[in-house]
Protein backbone atom coordinates (compact mmCIF):
# COMPACT_ATOMS: atom_id res chain seq x y z
CA UNK A 1 0.00 0.00 0.00
CA UNK A 2 1.40 3.46 -1.17
CA UNK A 3 1.30 6.09 1.63
CA UNK A 4 -0.60 9.19 1.19
CA UNK A 5 1.60 12.13 0.58
CA UNK A 6 1.49 15.31 2.60
CA UNK A 7 2.64 18.81 2.46
CA UNK A 8 2.41 20.66 5.42
CA UNK A 9 2.70 24.15 6.24
CA UNK A 10 4.71 24.65 3.02
CA UNK A 11 5.74 27.93 2.53
CA UNK A 12 7.12 28.84 -1.47
CA UNK A 13 8.11 32.06 -3.41
CA UNK A 14 9.22 32.91 -6.78
CA UNK A 15 11.65 36.11 -6.34
CA UNK A 16 8.91 37.87 -3.24
CA UNK A 17 5.90 36.57 -5.31
CA UNK A 18 4.35 34.05 -2.88
CA UNK A 19 3.31 30.96 -4.75
CA UNK A 20 2.33 29.65 -1.46
CA UNK A 21 1.73 30.05 1.76
CA UNK A 22 1.09 27.40 5.09
CA UNK A 23 -0.44 25.25 2.45
CA UNK A 24 -1.15 21.84 4.01
CA UNK A 25 -2.40 19.28 1.38
CA UNK A 26 -3.25 15.37 1.22
CA UNK A 27 -2.63 13.09 -1.30
CA UNK A 28 -4.07 9.92 -0.98
CA UNK A 29 -1.44 7.14 -1.75
CA UNK A 30 -2.43 4.67 -4.68
CA UNK A 31 -4.78 7.40 -6.62
CA UNK A 32 -4.46 9.66 -9.26
CA UNK A 33 -4.89 13.03 -8.26
CA UNK A 34 -5.12 15.66 -11.17
CA UNK A 35 -4.32 19.51 -10.33
CA UNK A 36 -6.16 21.69 -12.36
CA UNK A 37 -6.01 25.65 -12.78
CA UNK A 38 -5.36 28.34 -14.87
CA UNK A 39 -2.28 29.02 -16.74
CA UNK A 40 0.10 30.49 -14.75
CA UNK A 41 -1.51 29.50 -11.15
CA UNK A 42 1.14 27.60 -10.44
CA UNK A 43 0.04 23.97 -10.95
CA UNK A 44 3.88 22.65 -12.43
CA UNK A 45 5.41 24.86 -9.33
CA UNK A 46 3.66 22.58 -6.57
CA UNK A 47 4.78 19.44 -8.80
CA UNK A 48 8.38 20.25 -8.79
CA UNK A 49 7.89 20.95 -5.30
CA UNK A 50 6.56 17.26 -4.71
CA UNK A 51 9.26 16.24 -6.76
CA UNK A 52 11.94 17.94 -4.58
CA UNK A 53 13.16 19.58 -7.88
CA UNK A 54 12.18 22.83 -5.87
CA UNK A 55 12.64 23.83 -2.31
CA UNK A 56 9.99 25.41 -0.46
CA UNK A 57 11.33 27.91 2.14
CA UNK A 58 8.92 26.53 4.91
CA UNK A 59 7.01 23.50 5.84
CA UNK A 60 7.85 20.16 4.57
CA UNK A 61 6.54 17.53 2.23
CA UNK A 62 6.31 13.25 3.68
CA UNK A 63 5.35 10.60 1.94
CA UNK A 64 7.64 10.74 -0.74
CA UNK A 65 10.63 8.70 -1.73
CA UNK A 66 13.28 7.91 -3.89
CA UNK A 67 10.75 5.62 -5.61
CA UNK A 68 9.42 8.45 -8.05
CA UNK A 69 9.13 8.77 -11.81
CA UNK A 70 8.46 12.23 -14.05
CA UNK A 71 6.34 12.12 -17.15
CA UNK A 72 6.31 15.80 -18.71
CA UNK A 73 5.45 16.89 -22.19
CA UNK A 74 8.99 16.15 -23.70
CA UNK A 75 9.25 12.42 -23.77
CA UNK A 76 13.02 12.47 -23.76
CA UNK A 77 13.68 9.67 -25.14
CA UNK A 78 17.57 9.06 -26.19
CA UNK A 79 17.65 9.45 -29.95
CA UNK A 80 20.35 7.14 -30.57
CA UNK A 81 19.10 4.17 -28.56
CA UNK A 82 16.14 2.17 -29.73
CA UNK A 83 12.61 2.22 -28.11
CA UNK A 84 13.38 -0.74 -26.16
CA UNK A 85 16.43 -0.15 -24.93
CA UNK A 86 15.02 3.53 -23.86
CA UNK A 87 12.48 1.24 -21.96
CA UNK A 88 15.29 -0.62 -19.90
CA UNK A 89 17.04 2.91 -19.85
CA UNK A 90 16.99 3.02 -15.85
CA UNK A 91 18.38 -0.25 -15.90
CA UNK A 92 21.39 0.76 -17.99
CA UNK A 93 21.66 4.28 -15.26
CA UNK A 94 21.74 2.19 -12.22
CA UNK A 95 23.75 -0.57 -14.00
CA UNK A 96 22.22 -3.67 -13.48
CA UNK A 97 20.96 -6.43 -15.83
CA UNK A 98 18.14 -5.55 -18.43
CA UNK A 99 15.68 -7.56 -18.43
CA UNK A 100 14.85 -7.60 -22.27
CA UNK A 101 11.50 -9.63 -21.70
CA UNK A 102 9.57 -6.93 -18.98
CA UNK A 103 10.45 -4.49 -21.81
CA UNK A 104 9.20 -5.95 -25.09
CA UNK A 105 6.25 -7.43 -22.77
CA UNK A 106 4.99 -3.61 -21.40
CA UNK A 107 5.87 -2.34 -24.95
CA UNK A 108 3.03 -5.38 -25.97
CA UNK A 109 1.02 -3.42 -23.38
CA UNK A 110 1.32 -0.18 -25.04
CA UNK A 111 1.09 -1.34 -28.21
CA UNK A 112 4.43 -0.74 -29.68
CA UNK A 113 5.49 -4.46 -29.75
CA UNK A 114 6.32 -4.12 -33.49
CA UNK A 115 8.88 -0.92 -33.03
CA UNK A 116 10.84 -2.15 -30.49
CA UNK A 117 14.08 -1.90 -32.35
CA UNK A 118 13.16 0.97 -34.06
CA UNK A 119 14.54 4.35 -33.30
CA UNK A 120 12.41 7.36 -31.40
CA UNK A 121 12.91 9.42 -34.46
CA UNK A 122 10.61 7.00 -36.63
CA UNK A 123 7.95 7.39 -34.48
CA UNK A 124 4.96 9.97 -33.95
CA UNK A 125 4.04 12.05 -30.56
CA UNK A 126 1.59 9.95 -29.63
CA UNK A 127 3.64 6.53 -30.15
CA UNK A 128 6.66 8.42 -28.39
CA UNK A 129 4.56 9.05 -25.29
CA UNK A 130 3.49 5.21 -25.10
CA UNK A 131 7.31 4.25 -25.46
CA UNK A 132 7.55 6.99 -22.18
CA UNK A 133 4.70 5.35 -20.72
CA UNK A 134 6.37 2.33 -20.93
CA UNK A 135 9.72 3.30 -19.65
CA UNK A 136 7.62 4.74 -16.49
CA UNK A 137 6.59 1.20 -15.76
CA UNK A 138 9.80 -0.63 -16.23
CA UNK A 139 11.22 1.50 -13.29
CA UNK A 140 8.41 0.52 -11.14
CA UNK A 141 8.31 3.82 -9.17
CA UNK A 142 5.50 3.98 -6.49
CA UNK A 143 4.89 7.47 -7.46
CA UNK A 144 4.41 8.83 -10.98
CA UNK A 145 4.33 12.63 -11.61
CA UNK A 146 3.15 13.80 -15.06
CA UNK A 147 2.87 17.49 -16.19
CA UNK A 148 1.14 17.41 -19.16
CA UNK A 149 2.18 14.68 -20.56
CA UNK A 150 -0.23 14.66 -23.06
CA UNK A 151 -0.88 18.91 -24.44
CA UNK A 152 0.54 18.22 -27.52
CA UNK A 153 -1.08 15.39 -28.92
CA UNK A 154 -4.14 15.11 -31.04
CA UNK A 155 -7.63 14.66 -29.39
CA UNK A 156 -8.15 11.10 -30.96
CA UNK A 157 -4.36 9.80 -29.60
CA UNK A 158 -5.08 12.01 -26.43
CA UNK A 159 -8.20 10.25 -25.37
CA UNK A 160 -6.47 7.15 -25.99
CA UNK A 161 -3.49 7.44 -24.03
CA UNK A 162 -5.56 8.75 -20.99
CA UNK A 163 -7.30 4.93 -21.09
CA UNK A 164 -3.87 3.41 -21.77
CA UNK A 165 -2.17 5.63 -18.52
CA UNK A 166 -5.12 5.68 -16.68
CA UNK A 167 -5.44 1.69 -16.88
CA UNK A 168 -1.94 0.30 -16.28
CA UNK A 169 -0.74 2.95 -13.61
CA UNK A 170 -3.82 2.20 -11.54
CA UNK A 171 -2.68 1.50 -8.01
CA UNK A 172 0.26 4.00 -7.84
CA UNK A 173 0.33 7.39 -6.37
CA UNK A 174 0.27 9.73 -9.40
CA UNK A 175 -0.07 13.38 -9.42
CA UNK A 176 -1.45 14.32 -12.70
CA UNK A 177 -1.27 18.34 -14.14
CA UNK A 178 -3.45 19.16 -16.22
CA UNK A 179 -5.43 22.48 -18.16
CA UNK A 180 -7.74 19.78 -19.79
CA UNK A 181 -11.43 19.65 -17.45
CA UNK A 182 -12.04 16.37 -19.86
CA UNK A 183 -8.71 14.58 -18.64
CA UNK A 184 -9.58 15.60 -14.93
CA UNK A 185 -12.60 14.26 -15.05
CA UNK A 186 -11.66 11.16 -16.73
CA UNK A 187 -8.46 10.02 -15.25
CA UNK A 188 -8.97 11.68 -11.38
CA UNK A 189 -9.72 9.77 -8.31
CA UNK A 190 -9.56 13.53 -6.49
CA UNK A 191 -9.49 16.72 -8.55
CA UNK A 192 -7.68 19.65 -6.94
CA UNK A 193 -8.56 23.33 -8.07
CA UNK A 194 -5.82 25.73 -7.57
CA UNK A 195 -6.74 29.29 -7.84
CA UNK A 196 -5.30 32.52 -6.18
CA UNK A 197 -2.40 34.39 -5.18
CA UNK A 198 -1.48 32.57 -2.56
CA UNK A 199 -2.65 29.39 -3.93
CA UNK A 200 -5.93 27.76 -2.68
CA UNK A 201 -7.05 24.33 -3.24
CA UNK A 202 -9.97 23.29 -3.52
CA UNK A 203 -11.16 19.60 -3.64
CA UNK A 204 -13.63 19.27 -6.44
CA UNK A 205 -16.02 16.70 -6.93
CA UNK A 206 -15.39 13.98 -9.39
CA UNK A 207 -17.64 11.55 -11.50
CA UNK A 208 -18.88 8.43 -10.42
CA UNK A 209 -17.26 5.44 -11.48
CA UNK A 210 -13.78 4.48 -11.78
CA UNK A 211 -11.52 5.89 -13.91
CA UNK A 212 -10.69 5.77 -17.13
CA UNK A 213 -14.08 7.26 -17.67
CA UNK A 214 -15.78 7.14 -21.07
CA UNK A 215 -16.05 10.45 -22.78
CA UNK A 216 -19.59 9.87 -23.26
CA UNK A 217 -20.30 9.53 -19.61
CA UNK A 218 -23.82 11.77 -19.01
CA UNK A 219 -22.21 12.09 -15.51
CA UNK A 220 -18.52 12.69 -16.90
CA UNK A 221 -19.79 15.18 -19.73
CA UNK A 222 -21.54 17.42 -16.48
CA UNK A 223 -18.96 17.39 -14.53
CA UNK A 224 -16.61 18.88 -17.12
CA UNK A 225 -19.30 21.46 -18.05
CA UNK A 226 -19.38 22.87 -14.53
CA UNK A 227 -15.67 22.39 -13.95
CA UNK A 228 -15.41 25.25 -17.66
CA UNK A 229 -17.36 27.10 -15.99
CA UNK A 230 -15.21 27.33 -13.00
CA UNK A 231 -12.30 28.02 -14.83
CA UNK A 232 -13.65 30.64 -16.87
CA UNK A 233 -15.03 32.33 -14.12
CA UNK A 234 -11.23 32.17 -12.45
CA UNK A 235 -9.56 33.11 -15.91
CA UNK A 236 -12.28 36.37 -16.10
CA UNK A 237 -11.29 37.45 -12.68
CA UNK A 238 -7.46 37.30 -13.36
CA UNK A 239 -7.77 39.64 -16.04
N1 LIG B 1 11.79 29.72 -12.78
C1 LIG B 1 10.90 30.66 -12.45
N2 LIG B 1 11.31 31.86 -11.99
C2 LIG B 1 10.43 32.80 -11.61
N3 LIG B 1 9.09 32.64 -11.65
C3 LIG B 1 8.62 31.46 -12.10
C4 LIG B 1 9.49 30.41 -12.52
N4 LIG B 1 8.74 29.35 -12.91
C5 LIG B 1 7.46 29.73 -12.75
N5 LIG B 1 7.40 30.99 -12.27
C6 LIG B 1 6.16 31.74 -11.98
O1 LIG B 1 5.36 31.01 -11.08
C7 LIG B 1 3.97 31.12 -11.42
C8 LIG B 1 3.40 29.73 -11.60
O2 LIG B 1 4.02 29.10 -12.73
P1 LIG B 1 3.72 27.57 -13.08
O3 LIG B 1 4.54 27.22 -14.26
O4 LIG B 1 3.87 26.76 -11.85
O5 LIG B 1 2.18 27.66 -13.45
P2 LIG B 1 1.25 26.60 -14.18
O6 LIG B 1 -0.07 26.64 -13.49
O7 LIG B 1 1.93 25.29 -14.26
O8 LIG B 1 1.15 27.25 -15.64
P3 LIG B 1 0.91 26.57 -17.07
O9 LIG B 1 -0.41 25.86 -16.95
O10 LIG B 1 0.84 27.73 -18.01
O11 LIG B 1 2.06 25.64 -17.33
C9 LIG B 1 3.91 31.97 -12.68
O12 LIG B 1 3.59 33.29 -12.30
C10 LIG B 1 5.31 31.90 -13.25
O13 LIG B 1 5.65 33.08 -13.93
Amino acid sequence: MNPDITLHDLSFSWGGHPLCQHLDLRLRGGKTTVLLGRSGIGKSTLLRLVAGLLQPQQGSIRGISDSVAWMGQQDLLYPWLSVQDNVMLVARLNGEKPDRARALHLLEQVKLADVAHARPETLSGGMRQRVALARTLYAERDVVLMDEPFATLDVMTKLSLQTLTATLLQGKTVLLVTHDPLEACRMADDILLLSGQPLRIEAWPVPDGAAPRTIDDPGLLQAQGQLFTRLNQDEEKSV
